[in-house]
């Protein structure tokens, strides 16, 4: 397809706000001629990248997580291969922000943002998606090793010392939930996150400071699911 060589005067873009944002969040600004075709790019990329990002811990935020988890979700329908969600959420939370200050809190989400991402492969996809509240997506992970890594990451968390200026650092602990995208079904996004949901939710009933994952995932598909397994299948056939 022909495109017209200039279809925007790129001088009249009122750039300004952006600019500005990109600055105050210390990006990168393109290294390119001002207004050229590569700059615009480098801008649009860069604006991007911030708004995909959560601006306390640098992780990828809730919009951005959701995307991903879409597309791992379509992946695992189409290839067949396990992959394992996990919820996390930091015990007692409100007492750190309570007793310690709002700073103190943020700093301790920080701290447990990067003992996360120390504990995961780089193809995994760490975010923040509430205020103390992370998730994980963990593509291409077996039953075995997702136990494994979860509970990894559970003792990392549990061995941090944050230090907040007072006298003594503090120390926090999380608490874990997981659930296997269901292999050869195209089920959702949704009835994945509620599934690793109820496990988190089985953590902290059972005591906090521990990982629960969902077993036997095969007995687990729903009903809806296998719903959208005999649709795909139908679809396939036409
Ligand atoms: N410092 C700080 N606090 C936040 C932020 N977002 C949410 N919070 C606080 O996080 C706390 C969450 O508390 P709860 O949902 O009651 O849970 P919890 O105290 O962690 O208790 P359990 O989850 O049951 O172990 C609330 O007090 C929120 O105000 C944030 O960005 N920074």
């Amino acid at each position: 397809m022909n495109h017209p060589t200039s279809l925007i005067a790129a001088h009249a873009l009122r750039l300004d706000l952006a600019l500005q944002l990109l600055q105050q969040a210390g990006a990168m600004l393109p290294d390119a001629e001002p207004y050229s075709e590569a700059w615009l790019q480098g801008i649009l990329d860069a604006l991007c990248d911030l708004s995909s990002k959560d601006a306390l811990t640098g992780l990828v935020n809730r919009r951005s997580f959701e995307m991903a988890l879409g597309r791992e979700v379509d992946r695992v329908a189409r290839s067949g291969e396990p992959a394992l969600l996990l919820v996390l959420d930091i015990d007692h939370f409100k007492a750190i922000n309570d007793n310690h200050g709002h700073l103190a809190g943020d700093q301790v989400i920080r701290e447990v943002a990067r003992a996360i991402g120390q504990a995961v492969r780089p193809m995994d996809t760490v975010a923040r998606v509430g205020g103390e509240e992370f998730a994980i997506i963990l593509p291409n992970c077996p039953t075995s090793v997702g136990v494994i890594v979860a509970e990894r990451i559970r003792e990392r968390v549990a061995a941090l010392t944050v230090d907040v200026g007072e006298p003594a650092p503090l120390t926090t602990t999380i608490s874990i939930g997981g659930a296997f995208a269901p292999q050869w079904v195209r089920s959702s996004s949704l009835l994945w996150t509620e599934r690793a949901d109820r496990q988190l939710y089985r953590a902290k009933a059972e005591g906090r400071n521990r990982a629960c994952l969902e077993s036997h995932i095969d007995s687990l598909v729903s009903a809806e699911e296998k719903g959208m397994l005999f649709a795909v299948t139908q679809q396939d056939s036409e």
